[in-house]
């Protein structure tokens, strides 16, 4: 669609530093800027609404006082699009609520032998339930995962642990999260989302834990960001090239089941923007399990971000009105329309030098990296 002569829009965005480092690249200013689209920074040292005017504002920032200045420019300038709603984003910042919104997607038809779901997962809220807990009774059986109940983006909140047995729940810091740890063969599926467009990578993972050697592991053992240790700074295409794993053995899920879920978690969370993470669960061949959400997440280490990102933009700032955009989350029920792209590895990291990608490292308790 071509844009009206002279007719120029203008994006706000609300970013913490290293967000807009890696998200602001010149060449998406420059193809948004093609597209007649201009972004905007905001500056968050001063009152939202004295800023603009802009016809649509994105942001990724945390607390109530950016969400008062959300709710005062909305008020006085309704017609102006926010993607997202802070209610519905907020969801997001904890780890039950974030994985529930899956367990609803009732709707979803899977192909024969094929589904999904969550891993077995419960939130501890007091230091003194993890000691005499009996995870068993409740469920759960080691090795588990004990990831912050809170996902507030802080360096905090992607602290987790892989504990092996009893011994590894003492150093535990509730409120957290237990959940299963699921051999799923070291391979993580990124699925990010904008608006309708899907994209599915793969990622290095944590690797499986055999069961027999469960009984001669230490207590437990700390990571963080896993899927992101091999992460370098984006300069042309290399951002992509270094984290997607071209493994060339390890099938991406159907796209159909991936499209459907993207789809139905958009309605349902009411939300544009953002990614999940999908594993294979090793025990059961066809079953996948949706084990984290994020809200606006790296999308400059998606191919062609620049472009998906500007269409994006471009088509909700071309809907007439703004309650459009709100309903489109609602009406929009012919997932067929998706545009989704079946295969996942647009390059191969054949010419990179792997020493480091084939590593996956973890951090011990006073966060020395050790190999595993
Ligand atoms: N239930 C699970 N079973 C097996 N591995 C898991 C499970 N949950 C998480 N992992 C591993 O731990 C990593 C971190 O978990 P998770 O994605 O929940 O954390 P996060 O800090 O929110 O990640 P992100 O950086 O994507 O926000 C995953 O990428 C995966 O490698
Ligand atoms: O720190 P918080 O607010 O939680 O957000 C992170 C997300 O949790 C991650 O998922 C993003 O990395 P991926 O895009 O690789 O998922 C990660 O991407 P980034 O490090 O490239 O910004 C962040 O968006
Ligand atoms: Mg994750
Ligand atoms: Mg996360």
């Amino acid at each position: 669609m071509e844009e009206p002569m002279g007719r120029r829009f203008a994006v706000g965005y609300a970013l913490a530093s290293k967000k807009q480092a890696s998200f602001i690249q010149i060449s998406l200013i420059n193809i948004a800027k093609e597209k007649s689209i201009d972004l905007i920074k905001i500056d968050l040292e001063k009152p939202l609404i004295e800023q603009g005017p802009f016809n649509l504002v994105i942001h990724k920032i945390y607390g109530a006082q950016w969400r008062q200045q959300l709710a005062e420019y909305s008020a006085k300038n309704p017609n102006v699009l926010i993607i997202d709603s802070p209610d519905a984003i907020e969801r997001l910042h904890n780890r039950i609520s974030m994985l529930q919104v899956v367990m609803e997607l009732s709707v979803i038809e899977c192909e024969d032998a094929v589904s999904f779901g969550i891993p077995k997962q419960i939130a501890v809220y007091d230091a003194s339930e993890v000691l005499d807990m009996n995870l068993e009774g409740r469920g759960l059986k080691f090795p588990v995962i004990a990831k912050p109940l809170v996902a507030d983006g802080s360096a905090k909140s992607h602290k987790m642990s892989l504990v092996y047995n009893r011994d590894g729940l003492s150093k535990l810091k509730p409120p957290v999260v237990l959940q299963e740890f699921v051999n799923h063969g070291g391979v993580i599926f990124k699925v990010y989302v904008v608006g309708d467009y899907v994209k599915c990578v793969k990622r290095k993972s944590l690797p499986d834990v055999n069961e027999e050697n469960l009984g001669s592991l230490k207590g437990s053992l700390s990571f963080s960001q896993v899927s992101n240790l091999n992460c370098v700074e984006r300069s042309g295409d290399s951002y992509y090239k270094m984290m997607d794993l071209d493994d060339g053995k390890t099938e991406i899920p159907p796209m159909k089941l991936l499209v459907d879920i993207a789809s139905g978690l958009r309605r349902a969370m009411g939300l544009h923007l953002f990614n999940f993470d999908v594993i294979r669960d090793d025990r059961i061949g066809n079953r996948y399990l949706v084990i984290d959400i994020n809200y606006f997440p790296g999308y400059a280490k998606m191919p062609s971000y620049e472009h998906v990102l500007t269409d994006f933009f471009w088509d909700v700032l071309n809907h007439t009105n703004k309650k459009e955009i709100d309903l489109d989350l609602d009406l929009d029920s012919d997932t067929s329309g998706c545009k989704n792209e079946g295969s996942m590895l647009v390059s191969s990291n054949a010419d990179v030098d792997d020493g480091a990608a084939n590593r996956i490292l973890v951090v011990d308790e006073k966060e020395n990296p050790i190999q595993v």
